[in-house]
């Protein structure tokens, strides 16, 4: 352990240090210049005024264009910090450590006095600047925000497939007609990603700093990144690493993953163990392999992957103008995630970009709901279970390792657990999607929460609620097609929607069209 002598001092858990000296340096990332020794003609100047040399990358750009440092630094510590343990316990980005000496869980801590040295409208502006370009490595929605995520790293180490600034959807319809005239509903489509889920936002963390690592002059050996996975973890660890050129190894629970998940570290060249256990199995199993081989971790017990999930939460508070939602409801399964949002939004507090965090709600699905029952019973007992398929196939976790970082994140916001069965979720899914989403059943479990919620009147009309959708529905397309084949049993599939065999045939066609669209026929006087 690397202790030093700094006190941990303020961490975003602390309260506000107000920001201080504005001392807003030009921004260094934008315009980028043309490199002086390069010539251009003169008319071309003009035209390609922002445009590098074509012999040159945006990598190499990048270099050229080093962002001063600010002594911006981030570091490992003790989630929660033991009330007797050593305030000094912090550990190096570099170390190779997942657990506190005391065996809990870390937390990435930044220098939050070096970043409050900018007032919150600098770093606004800053972020704001970096949307949808393609600077390196500032046009991932994760890494436009890097000053908050990994300070250090060197962009050139950085593997990025470009991810986040993800679509936030005004569901306009889903909220009037079926949740009582919500005027405000809004759906973060963290799921529209290179890989199809919102794991891309911290795997590309997680990837970069592994190969930071493994180049000089560090050059730890590390043979390969290992996670156990319920499907979407594995596809993004398998991306980011094809992409960096390190092995892969996932360890999937057999026959629990939909095909679309399997498929993709299969076709990204992975090591793919396919294990006769659950998810929660396949956890136990790669901690006691990266313990023994040089595989480093890449769940999300390893808190880098959540500082890459909370950029989330600062992009949605972009995305309303640096204005605060009322309430986001995300989907819980190994419960890092609603921690990350909650880290990404008391962070965007501390340092003064917005005055308040919203209210959080985790959603879990009542076949794997330990956090549901932990919430009911007044935060008392945490009580692991052996969790029971779900159609919501990727939160089927009955012992999150992440628990203790839900509980701090649901405390702080005056958060909810709600919990859905399956048929809520199924039916919360299939009806979104008749509004035009193509939703995946874990967004179906957020989206019947919401139901939930507005039927008990604690999420208001006009409030300003966003539902996190974490995957792409086309990874879970066998789960629509049983719902619209009504094939589930003891499920009603009361949207079920299914094709209409037809001779082909004219007549037969017209009476399959007048009787289903009888009624817009008849209002339009045909
Ligand atoms: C699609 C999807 N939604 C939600 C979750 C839940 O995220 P977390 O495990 O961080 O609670 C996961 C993974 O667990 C997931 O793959
Ligand atoms: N849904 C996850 C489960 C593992 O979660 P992690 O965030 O701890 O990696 C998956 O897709 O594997």
């Amino acid at each position: 352990m690397a202790a030093t002598t700094h006190a941990a001092s303020l961490s975003f858990l602390l309260s506000h240090p107000h920001p201080t000296s504005p001392n807003p340096n030009p921004n260094p990332n934008l315009p980028l210049r043309r490199a002086p020794h390069r010539v251009r003609c003169a008319t071309d100047a003009a035209a390609t005024r922002h445009r590098r040399a074509a012999d040159e990358n945006i990598r190499e750009e990048a270099a050229r264009h080093r962002a001063p440092n600010h002594n911006f630094s981030a570091w490992y510590a003790p989630f929660p910090p033991a009330p007797n343990g050593d305030p000094d316990e912090r550990y190096s980005l570099d170390e190779i450590v997942y657990r506190s000496s005391s065996g809990g869980l870390l937390d990435v801590r930044h220098d939050m006095d070096a970043l409050a040295r900018f007032p919150g409208s600098y770093w606004r502006d800053l972020f704001d600047s970096r949307v949808g370009r393609t600077t390196w490595p500032f046009g991932s929605g994760v890494w436009s925000k890097k000053e908050f995520v990994l300070p250090e790293i060197d962009p050139d180490h950085i593997v990025s497939l470009f991810e986040g600034n993800s679509n936030l959807f005004w569901a306009e319809r889903l909220g009037r007609d079926h949740l009582a005239g919500m005027n405000d509903l809004w759906v973060k489509h963290c799921g529209i990603s290179h890989t199809g889920s919102f794991k891309d936002l911290g795997m590309t963390v997680l990837v970069s700093q592994v190969n930071r690592l493994r180049r000089a002059p560090l050059s730890r050996p590390i043979a390969g990144v290992g996670c156990a996975s319920t499907g979407d973890t594995s596809a993004a660890l398998s991306a980011y690493c094809a992409a960096a050129g390190i092995p892969a190894i996932v360890f999937l629970p057999a026959n629990r993953i939909s095909l679309e998940q399997l498929i993709q570290p299969i076709a990204n060249g992975a090591t793919v163990l396919s294990l006769d256990t659950d998810f929660d199995g396949c956890m136990r199993l790669i901690r006691e392999v990266t313990a023994e081989l040089p595989i480093y971790l890449a769940n999300s017990l390893n808190s880098l992957r959540l500082e890459g999930q909370k950029t989330a939460a600062i992009e949605i508070l972009q995305q309303f103008d640096w204005e605060v939602p009322d309430w986001v409801i995300v989907p819980g399964g190994n419960l890092g995630n609603i921690y990350a949002f909650y880290k990404g939004f008391e962070m965007c507090r501390v340092l003064g970009l917005v005055d308040r965090v919203p209210r959080l709600v985790c959603a879990q699905a009542a076949n794997a709901n330990p956090l549901y029952r932990y919430y009911k019973s007044g935060w008392t007992e945490f009580t692991p279970q052996v969790a029971e398929p779900t159609f919501a196939s990727a939160i089927q976790i009955g012992d999150p390792v992440s628990v203790d970082r839900a509980v701090v994140a649901l405390k702080a916001t005056d958060g909810i657990v709600e919990e859905a069965t399956e048929e809520e979720l199924m039916n919360a899914m299939s009806l979104a999607d008749r509004t035009g989403m193509f939703a995946c059943p874990h967004t179906g479990v957020a989206l019947a929460a919401l139901f939930k919620l507005r039927d008990q009147r604690i999420i208001g009309p006009n409030d300003r609620t966003v539902v996190v959708s974490t995957a792409h529905g086309l990874k879970f397309s066998q789960s629509k097609i049983d719902y619209h084949d009504s094939k589930i049993e003891d499920m009603a599939c009361k949207y079920a929607n299914p094709p209409v065999s037809v001779k082909a045939d004219f007549g037969a066609v017209m009476d399959v069209l007048k009787k289903r669209l009888k009624e817009e026929i008849l209002s339009i006087n045909i």
